[in-house]
């Protein structure tokens, strides 16, 4: 049988680096590479995007866009990883664990376009609450997370490893309220508005935590942390890449496990559901590495349900 070819555009940047490097090795996969001279040339571009299988987009925004409006094969299929399409009508959301369906979508879609770091760990926590009733849509949420710098692209990477560059420890940053992930986490997390979301980034290459507090006592469904704690237990049962730590109560919370740079280099995403039933308070955490379920793991992850080869 012929292998599917596979041309990583934006294949020197961080993401379609990785992305690469995972697929290397797989001997099922023939991987069209553009030389380094031509892979800024419109017109060998152009022409690549129009005859391979899958297209994985790993450019910024506005030229993922354009590579998108290339493509008049109608056979070629497209994996973005930028935040383009990430809400866009007619395009799939690569995020098989948010839906019993969505695994199945993607294996079918033309379009899949890759979830953002943070809106990956919000939706991981949310999504299963929401829809299954433990959270109203329109609870108030708030979103506190830091990301390795790598998170940033080559350009902050430079930044954080060019040693005269005194950088922060930990800066906060997205308080404009802004930030370019609320969108998908709004929709697709099932929340009838934006959470308050308050992203950082530290000074550690690689890694992410996604922390959710939320006062119980003021939700308009009564809920527990052990009923949390339980619809995502249930939600993820069967899942190989998104697992559920035993719930984490009262006086005794340990935090020692949480670490950011836990999952690096896995396509993992652990949640912990850290509780107190007296003051009716919990918090949500997800930890995963940006780079792997992040961006190049999930990448990899749909790649394979689109080729039918998961
Ligand atoms: N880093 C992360 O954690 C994640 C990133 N993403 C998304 O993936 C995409 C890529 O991000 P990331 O890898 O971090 O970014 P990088 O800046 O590391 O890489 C982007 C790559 O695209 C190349 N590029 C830029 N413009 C063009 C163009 N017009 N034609 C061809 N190549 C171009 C750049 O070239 P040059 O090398 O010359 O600069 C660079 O190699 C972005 O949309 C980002 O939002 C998604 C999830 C996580
Ligand atoms: C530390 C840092 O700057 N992070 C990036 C998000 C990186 C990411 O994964 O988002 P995309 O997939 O949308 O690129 C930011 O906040 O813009």
């Amino acid at each position: 049988m012929k292998k599917p070819r596979i041309f990583i555009d934006g294949q020197a940047g961080t993401t379609g680096l990785q992305i690469h490097q995972l697929l290397a090795n797989d001997g099922d996969i023939d991987i069209v590479s553009i030389d380094e001279s031509d892979r800024k040339k419109e017109h060998v571009r152009r022409q690549l995007l129009n005859e391979v299988d899958v297209a994985i987009l790993c450019l910024p925004d506005d030229a993922a866009k354009d590579a998108v409006s290339w493509i008049k094969n109608d056979s070629v299929r497209v994996l973005d990883a930028s935040s383009a399409h990430r809400v866009a009508s007619g395009w799939v959301y690569g995020f098989p664990e948010m839906h019993p369906e969505q695994a199945s979508r993607i294996a079918q879609g033309r379009r899949v376009s890759n979830p953002g770091c943070y809106a990956t760990g919000v939706i991981a926590l949310l999504n299963p609450l929401i829809q299954r009733g433990l959270l109203a849509p329109d609870t108030p949420i708030t979103v506190n997370a830091i990301s390795g710098y790598s998170g940033g692209g080559k350009a902050m990477i430079a930044s954080y490893e060019t040693p005269s560059n005194m950088m922060p420890v930990f800066r906060p940053y997205g308080l404009n309220f802004q930030h370019k992930h609320l969108g998908e986490m709004q929709q697709h997390s099932g929340l009838s508005r934006p959470p308050l979301f308050i992203p950082a980034v530290g000074t550690f290459r690689q890694g992410m935590l996604v922390q959710i507090p939320l006062p119980l006592w003021a939700s308009r469904v009564a809920t527990t942390p052990y009923d949390l704690h339980k619809k995502l237990s249930e939600h993820y049962e069967n899942s190989a890449t998104v697992c559920v730590a035993p719930l984490i109560e009262g006086t005794a919370a340990d935090s020692a496990n949480i670490n950011p740079e836990r999952f690096n280099n896995t396509n993992m995403l652990e949640i912990s559901v850290f509780g107190d039933t007296a003051s009716e308070q919990a918090v949500l955490m997800a930890c995963f590495d940006n780079l792997g379920k992040g961006a190049s793991g999930a990448a990899i992850q749909n790649l394979r349900l689109m080729l039918g080869s998961s």
